[in-house]
């Protein structure tokens, strides 16, 4: 199976001086968990990094301290996550035929979740990791008033990994530019050209570092999780 890991943001939202993706927990940069996590699972054979090229001296460090037998390849990122994942669509081998989309961000994704996507993936043409909603969820309108408040039980909230046919997610992200479609993931696009999803159970400790807290969260899964 093939993983691309788009790794090419600022990280305005953690309001650090540079990609959040090099700032470290317990020691080790963000990007080097989740290439670790990618390197383990049993399903992964190739890796693509998409990153900013300023950042490649770091990645390529990285890369060289991650041990793994898997070939990584570097991918030069776009403006935002959408067209980070076109160019890394456009680098893929071209006889990838499925291929997993994995936020370099979401750094404590287990081995075992790219092995749960990649298999599922066998029975399907999209998938997404997601977890069931546990608050409750308000539609809320412009003057701050409550509009609705839908059944949880159909509220589902988004990550990654997510996994496609590339041919499809391909033709979905040319539709995405030639109609200036902003999402901000791969699902909602092959949502847009009316394509199937499926859900996968993700994992609750799979959070997206975005924030200083998230940082902080994700340290205390990590200690809990390495009996620290
Ligand atoms: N132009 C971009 C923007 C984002 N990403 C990647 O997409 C993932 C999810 O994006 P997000 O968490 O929003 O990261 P940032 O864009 O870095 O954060 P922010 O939106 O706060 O600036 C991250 O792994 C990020 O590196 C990317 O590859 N290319
Ligand atoms: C793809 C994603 O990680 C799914 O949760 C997410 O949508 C990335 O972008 P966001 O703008 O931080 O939601």
């Amino acid at each position: 199976m093939y993983l691309l890991i788009p790794a090419a943001g600022m990280g305005k939202r953690m309001g650090s001086d540079r990609n959040k993706l090099l700032l470290t927990l317990m020691g080790k940069p963000l990007l080097t968990w989740t290439l670790q996590a990618a390197h383990a699972s049993q399903e992964i054979t190739w890796i693509g990094i998409i990153g900013q090229s300023y950042d490649f001296p770091d990645f390529k460090t990285i890369m060289a301290e991650v041990s793994g037998s898997k070939p990584v390849e570097l991918i030069q990122g776009g403006e935002t996550r959408q067209e980070s994942v076109y160019n890394g669509l456009q680098a893929l081998p071209s006889h990838a035929q499925q291929v997993l989309i994995h936020d370099g961000a979401r750094c404590l994704a287990t081995p075992l979740l790219f092995d749960r996507c990649a298999k599922a993936l066998q029975t399907c043409q999209g998938l997404i990791a997601a977890i069931a909603v546990k608050d409750t969820i308000k539609i809320v309108d412009e003057s701050g008033y409550i509009q609705d408040t839908p059944d949880r039980r159909q509220l589902w909230a988004a990550q990654t990994p997510q996994g496609f046919e590339v041919e499809l997610l391909k033709h979905c992200h040319q539709q995405g530019r030639t109609l200036n479609w902003e999402v901000t993931d791969d699902a909602a696009l092959f949502e847009r050209c009316q394509l199937p999803v499926k859900i996968v159970e993700g994992e609750e400790t799979n959070l997206k570092v975005t924030t200083p807290v998230d940082l902080a969260i994700a340290e205390f899964i990590l200690r809990q999780r390495l009996n620290l």
